[in-house]
């Protein structure tokens, strides 16, 4: 079998996407929220649409640390940012869910969410989406590299120099495919089966417009970043 070896660039460059991805962590812990407090369908959409305010917020200082993503033409940065909010938005949330929490505490997690005000047809997609994720038992800078490549989607709505995205594209998918072969010997496949759950992401945030407008209560207040992030209002 041919050897695999990440490069001391390559090292250098998962050092600072794992790093700024773990500094750029959303403040208080949703999960620890919910499982304090059982909330109305009013309450948790209002700490939904707060989560994913600063969760844009956190995205867009993320970016500044992706060598190469600001010598992109700065409207096409807009354009990613704006293309990849919301499915890293579920990356994020994927990762919360499957956050190892003492035993008994991912039910009660799971029954918050399900009883949040969302409607029943997205749980099961949502859920599966998550539950995928977390049979990848992925290592932190699998996780960041992931959130990269997601980010670094050039065929996002509005890009003009999709070459200058897949050339940075490339670059993260290069260093992930390694460390998938290195991580998880046994599991040949596993790099494939990581890109496969950015379809399943794709499917699922297709969905986001219609979960937030069948949350179960009337007139759904956004903020003006959801506005422009979420295509709502
Ligand atoms: C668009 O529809 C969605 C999106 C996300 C979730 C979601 N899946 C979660 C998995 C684990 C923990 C919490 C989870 N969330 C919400 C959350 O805040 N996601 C979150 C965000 C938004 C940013 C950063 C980080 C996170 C975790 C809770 C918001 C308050 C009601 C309950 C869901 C969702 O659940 C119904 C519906």
């Amino acid at each position: 079998r041919e050897k695999v070896e990440i490069t001391k660039e390559q090292q250098a460059l998962m050092k600072i996407i794992t790093d700024a991805y773990n500094r750029h962590q959303i403040p208080q812990d949703v999960a620890k929220k919910l499982l304090q407090d059982q909330y109305s369908a009013e309450e948790n959409f209002l700490l939904l649409t707060e989560m994913a305010t600063s969760q844009v917020q956190v995205l867009v200082e993320f970016t500044k640390n992706i060598p190469g993503f600001l010598s992109l033409d700065r409207e096409d940065q807009i354009a990613l940012l704006k293309g990849s909010a919301v499915e890293a938005m579920f990356l994020r949330s994927a990762q919360v869910f499957n956050r190892k929490t003492p035993s008994g505490h991912t039910e009660v997690l799971e029954e918050r969410i399900r009883k949040s005000g969302i409607s029943e047809e997205f749980i099961t997609p949502m859920f599966n989406f998550y539950k995928s994720i977390g049979e990848l038992h992925m290592v932190q800078e699998e996780q960041a590299l992931l959130t990269t490549v997601t980010i670094l989607t050039p065929d996002r709505p509005y890009v003009k120099d999709q070459q200058a995205v897949e050339r940075l594209q490339e670059t993260i998918l290069d260093v992930l495919r390694k460390l998938c072969v290195l991580q998880h010997p046994q599991e040949p496949q596993y790099f494939a089966r990581l890109l496969g759950r950015l379809t399943e992401l794709r499917t699922l945030s297709h969905y986001h417009t219609e979960m937030l407008a069948s949350w179960r209560m009337n007139d759904h207040k956004f903020t003006p970043l959801l506005c422009e992030i979420w295509d709502v209002q």
